[in-house]
């Protein structure tokens, strides 16, 4: 099919799907560093959208302002329907258990055991699940789900990279979150475990019907997991569109990122 039919025929297809956030018209500056002038997008239910952009070119602000750490000069953030910049501190807090993160410092707690580290965001987020007695299924279903249920009592200096990477994505899951933020979720991976880490990302996303937006430089890991991508350039959604689309465009700085 041709691609421009295929993108019509997505965004068709993505009016009669649940928006799950909407960022509009997003600005921020740091005096005369003008990073954001005017950042869109839109993600749908059950989407992976991939964002690229050279470094510094905005990509942790766009983050930063996403999940409430920092204050955007202006535009609007929707996460499900909910004025994220109007929201008090306790409603972001119960937002914020809907949001699922997976970033390149979210480390383990090297004193605790798999289980204890699972355990604890179900502690911060007690709104979500009450006072459990036995969460034992629970990390358990989280930790079936990234393949190590074997690993319930290994301490992290037990687990190689990849999984402790599994194990930081099923403490993530474990909230069963609507919207997954992926940062560089294959860095400083080899490439075998870097492609078992995209993998679970796809299931993931086909088992829990989540939404994820994957900030990553691995044009690999964007080829796999993405249904549309956006290139952050001049802190505008330059380029959008779904990888082979992006990969055959004759725009220079959009070439770039393929090379
Ligand atoms: N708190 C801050 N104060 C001043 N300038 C900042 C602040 N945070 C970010 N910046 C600036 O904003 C720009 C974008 O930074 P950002 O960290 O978002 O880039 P990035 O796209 O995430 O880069 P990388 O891929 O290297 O992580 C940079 O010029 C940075 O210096």
């Amino acid at each position: 099919m041709d691609e421009t039919k295929h993108t019509r025929k997505k965004a068709e297809a993505n009016k009669s799907k649940k928006l799950m956030l909407e960022i509009k018209d997003l600005r921020k500056s740091f005096g005369d560093n003008h990073v954001l002038n005017g950042f869109n997008l839109e993600l749908f239910e059950g989407e992976n959208i991939v964002i690229m952009g050279k470094s510094g070119s905005g990509k942790s602000v766009m983050i930063k302002c996403l999940v409430g750490l920092m204050a955007p000069d202006s535009g609007t953030i929707k996460i499900m329907d909910r004025n994220l910049l109007g929201l008090d501190q306790r409603a972001l807090d119960e937002l914020r258990s809907e949001i699922g993160f997976l970033f390149q410092g979210s480390a383990l707690y090297d004193s605790m055991t798999v289980k204890e580290n699972l355990e604890f965001p179900l502690r911060r987020h007690k709104h979500k699940f009450g006072d459990l007695t036995d969460t034992t299924p629970l990390v358990q279903e989280a930790l079936d789900s990234v393949g190590l249920v074997h690993a319930l009592n290994l301490m992290p200096s037990e687990l190689s990279g990849g999984m402790k990477r599994r194990v930081a994505l099923a403490r993530t899951l474990i909230l069963k979150p609507k919207i997954i933020l992926y940062d560089e979720p294959t860095s400083g991976l080899d490439p075998i475990t870097s492609k078992e880490i995209i993998e679970l990302m796809r299931s993931i996303q086909n088992k829990y019907n989540t939404s994820s937006l994957i900030i990553t430089h691995d044009v690999d890991c964007a080829r796999v997991v993405s249904e549309r991508m956006i290139l952050l350039i001049d802190g505008i959604n330059y380029a959008e569109g779904t990888f082979d689309e992006l990969k055959t465009s004759n725009d220079k700085k959009v070439k770039a990122f393929f090379k």
